[in-house]
């Protein structure tokens, strides 16, 4: 084959690898089959090995990283990854609305609520388009950097839609069922099995050799963005839109109220609907909607003064001690 048929070649499989792979990984709703995908992979790497010097960091078959590393490298994040005051009550919820209002004066007040997912905070950098960089998030100003790691979590876009410079927050984790079959894995070859999907998710993602993350399906929900530059949003919805439009993995379950009352049903729907959910959440993260009030509501030295975490109850631990059963 010619290296203009390859050329030509190479690329038509990429974007039907990409098309099939946000299906798959994203919309959850393949139209090929794993053997059909499977074939499209190997023509690809073939004609890969046929032309390396084709071959690109955003290429579907650069996503299982090189060798284990020896550490991993700290990365500054562009802004900081910041983290939420907590509510554990309805009453604190109604408290937060009046701060809002307070703050904003009589403006309507619209409050986007989104599932927390019980994960691993991460950031993506994106350069014109192309991941270039993921982090934990550390303290927030200083994370590690485990880009090999992230890249073989599928429903991480390689390019984006748009040639586009930002950087995102999201959680990564591990559905439930990937963490059922990891501890019956475990199990049969007598190693220590993980409490939760939340401590598999962040140990496959502290693993220094690529393969072993690529193993364990994580998966991602992306949920902030960071730096943006050149593009306006004027809400965090829209912000969450535009996320989406970009091949991001957004959460499904968000759902915007221009009341407490709504917002504070929404969280108690949550509490019964949990467990239908293939992963585990911790709570409802409610936000204030418009980026104007927002601004108007700013940060204090940790966290937004537009956003809370509603916490749902610790799920009833109960611990058999010598027979006798007691809740903690
Ligand atoms: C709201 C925010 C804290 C993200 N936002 C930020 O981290 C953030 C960071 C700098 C910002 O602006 C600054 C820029 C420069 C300096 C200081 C602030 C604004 C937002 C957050 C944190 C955890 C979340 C979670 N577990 N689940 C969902 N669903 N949403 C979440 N949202």
């Amino acid at each position: 084959m010619d290296r203009l048929t390859a050329e030509a070649r190479i690329s038509e499989l990429r974007e039907q690898i990409e098309h099939h792979n946000r299906l798959y990984y994203i919309e959850d709703r393949p139209e090929i089959t794993d053997q059909e995908y499977d074939q499209l992979m190997r023509e690809l790497q073939n004609l890969e090995d046929l032309f390396p010097d084709m071959v690109t960091p955003d290429s579907p078959t650069q996503r299982v990283g090189g060798a284990p590393l020896a550490a991993f490298e700290k990365v500054v994040h562009h802004t900081p990854m910041l983290s939420l005051g907590n509510a554990f009550g309805e009453e604190e919820l109604r408290d937060f609305d009046r701060r809002v209002r307070q703050a904003v004066g009589n403006q309507e007040v619209r409050y986007v609520c989104e599932l927390k997912i019980d994960g691993l905070a991460i950031s993506l950098h994106y350069e014109n388009g192309i991941f270039v960089r993921g982090a934990t998030r550390g303290d927030g100003q200083v994370g590690e950097d485990i880009t090999q790691n992230l890249r073989t979590i599928r429903s991480i876009p390689l390019r984006l839609k748009r040639p586009l410079t930002l950087e995102v927050r999201g959680e990564a984790y591990m559905p439930r069922p990937a963490f059922e079959k990891l501890n019956k894995e475990r199990e049969e070859r007598g190693e220590a099995l993980f409490a939760n999907p939340r401590n598999s998710a962040a140990g496959s993602l502290r693993q220094l050799d690529p393969k072993i993350a690529a193993s364990r399906q994580l998966d991602t929900f992306i949920y902030a963005i960071g730096d943006l530059q050149g593009i306006a949003v004027e809400s965090h919805s829209e912000g969450l839109e535009l996320l989406e439009s970009l091949g991001f993995k957004v959460n499904q379950e968000r759902r915007t109220f221009d009341s407490i009352e709504d917002v504070i049903s929404f969280v108690n729907s949550w509490v019964e609907k949990r467990p239908q959910l293939s992963y585990d959440i911790d709570g409802i993260v409610i936000k204030v909607d418009s980026y104007s009030q927002q601004a108007e509501l700013g940060f204090t030295a940790k966290s937004p003064r537009w956003a809370v975490a509603y916490k749902f109850p610790a799920e009833e631990a109960v611990t058999v001690l010598r027979g006798i059963e007691v809740s903690v």
